[in-house]
């Protein structure tokens, strides 16, 4: 038994960064995870795998130079599970030695166990199929702190009436232990997740039926934008079956599965991903003997410095809820551990950027055209396309778009929103200006590189702003 100043329950994104700040506020500091190894869904079943899968995927299909060398092109035919899953290990292998040498740096102690809490300053940690020499089931270790920090994350929903057999109906984490690739794929469930695969598969060539039920995909994003996702999927090979809902998943062999929606269609695809969001995973935590209650999707609710009903108890990562993303889950782990030891600190939560890994890729910051109509808020629009720009042709990529939405008359910057490739690291350039409360003349009035895809920018500002009506107009 040993008493820390702060044990952190899970090692995703959201631990590890909690149990970094503490350590380097010299603190001792416990990270316990029931894997045998670290990083979380993020590193082994979540982000990385799935952007791996992706970045193999564009390599070995050659599909961003296909606009150039033809249809055709292939960089490797006939594409393997081993040839996608390859890079994933590799990169997995490499993040897991950088994470675990990051611990063992910060003195932070790995403990692999799961743990529940026997009270609310101790945790039993049970190590069954631990290391050598870790006491078996039914003798936990007993380690106690001063603060817990609980970044479990979550796991898919399974719910029991769907014929789940890892093999031909599999939730979201068995798609890259498949041995083979699908023939053909629906997937239930056109969340960030089903969007993401839906077009990752649909590009090595693979008919992909994409069933949600609302009437469009990630309706959080702006209109504009999904509608030309929406064109982009079908153009490569995805069927959305949008404002649909299933009502029997009828598997007929190994080889094929049925999905009955209630419209009467029938659609046969030889693999089923079920992909309608996750689960908290604190059940097995014993929560209530501690006095906490999870909500019926088993996440946690914080005050706004993550401490949960218990105030030496915080809660950070996907087991709070929204955003649920590996990059604001970071952010949180290290405000929880500033919080508790008392270092001042502060983040910019308004200003999230959000980067969705279809392909195309899509991203945004700030708010769109519905929520500034709803919002009363007055804007115009400035947009750059890829195929006008340099850099666009340069990289094959004449479909992508940045978009600027902007205060006509204050001209400041209040959303940006792209598709396209480098949409994701496009969108940083937009955050910051928008942080430090910049207007679109910062774009008019700078040199950016030549040719970089950042020239959208400037020629997007330049758009809104020659289009403006008077009296907003630049004076001559
Ligand atoms: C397919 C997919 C793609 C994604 N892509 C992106 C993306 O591109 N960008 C992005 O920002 N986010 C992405 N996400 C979301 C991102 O992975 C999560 O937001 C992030 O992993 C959450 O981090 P976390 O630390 O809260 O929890 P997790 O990463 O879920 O880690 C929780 C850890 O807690 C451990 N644990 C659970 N219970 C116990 C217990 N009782 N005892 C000990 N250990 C326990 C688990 O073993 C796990 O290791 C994706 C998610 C998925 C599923
Ligand atoms: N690039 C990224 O940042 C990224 C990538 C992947 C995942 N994630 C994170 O992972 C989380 C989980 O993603 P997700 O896609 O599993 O969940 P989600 O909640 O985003 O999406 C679930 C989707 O399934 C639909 N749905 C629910 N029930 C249905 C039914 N019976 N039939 C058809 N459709 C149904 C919902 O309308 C919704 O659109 C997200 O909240 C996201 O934050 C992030």
């Amino acid at each position: 038994m040993a008493h820390y100043d702060m044990l952190v329950i899970g090692s995703g994104p959201a631990g590890q960064k909690a149990a970094i700040q503490a350590a380097k506020l010299g603190k001792k500091v416990g990270l316990i995870d029931r894997r045998e190894v670290v990083g979380g869904v993020c590193l082994n079943t979540g982000t990385i795998p799935s952007k791996s899968l992706r970045e193999a995927v564009l390599f070995l299909s050659g599909f961003h130079q296909r606009g150039l060398y033809g249809q055709s092109y292939r960089v490797k035919h006939d594409i393997t599970m081993e040839d996608l899953t390859f890079r994933a290990n590799y990169v997995i292998k490499r993040e897991v030695e950088v994470i675990q040498n990051q611990m063992e740096r910060n003195r932070v102690d790995m403990i692999f166990g799961t743990a529940r809490f026997f009270d609310d300053h101790c945790l039993h940690i049970h190590q069954a199929g631990g290391p050598p020499g870790s006491p078996g089931p039914g003798d936990p270790l007993e380690h106690t702190a001063d603060f817990i920090v609980i970044a479990v994350g979550t796991k898919p929903a399974r719910p029991s009436h769907i014929p789940f057999d890892d093999q031909t109906v599999i939730d979201t984490d068995g798609l890259l232990t498949l041995k083979r690739l699908p023939k053909s794929l629906t997937i239930i469930g056109g969340g960030v997740i089903g969007t993401e695969y839906a077009s990752i598969l649909a590009a090595m060539g693979i008919h992909v039926v994409l069933i949600e039920r609302r009437p469009r995909l990630l309706e959080f994003v702006d209109a504009e934008i999904i509608e030309a996702l929406q064109y982009h999927m079908r153009s490569i090979g995805v069927w959305p079956r949008l404002n649909e809902e299933v009502v029997a998943i009828d598997k007929q062999d190994d080889e094929q599965v049925i999905v009955r929606l209630r419209s009467g269609k029938e659609i046969p695809a030889s693999t089923v991903i079920y992909s309608v969001g996750r689960m908290g995973a604190t059940d097995g935590l014993n929560l209530q003997s501690v006095g906490i209650t999870p909500d019926d999707r088993g996440r946690i609710k914080v005050n706004k410095y993550f401490q949960t009903e218990v105030p030496h108890i915080y809660a950070v990562g996907d087991i709070i809820g929204f955003p649920a993303l590996a990059s604001t889950s970071m952010q949180q782990g290290r405000l929880a551990s500033c919080h508790a030891f008392g270092l001042p600190s502060q983040v910019e939560t308004t200003l999230l950027p959000y980067g969705i890994y279809s392909i195309p890729e899509i991203s945004m910051v700030g708010r769109n055209e519905d929520e500034l109509t709803q919002a009363g808020i007055p804007y115009a629009v400035g947009i750059a396309r890829y195929r006008e720009i340099a850099r666009g042709q340069l990289i094959g990529d004449e479909t992508g778009m940045l978009k600027l939405l902007f205060h006509p008359k204050t001209r400041d910057l209040l959303g940006v929103h792209a598709i396209g490739e480098g949409a994701t690291e496009l969108i940083h350039i937009g955050q910051a200006v928008m942080a430090l409360k910049g207007t679109i003349e910062y774009f008019v009035d700078t040199v950016f590189n030549y040719p970089t895809l950042a020239e959208c920018y400037r020629v997007a500002a330049l758009d809104g702003m020659n289009r403006l009506p008077r009296p907003w107009a630049p004076r001559v």
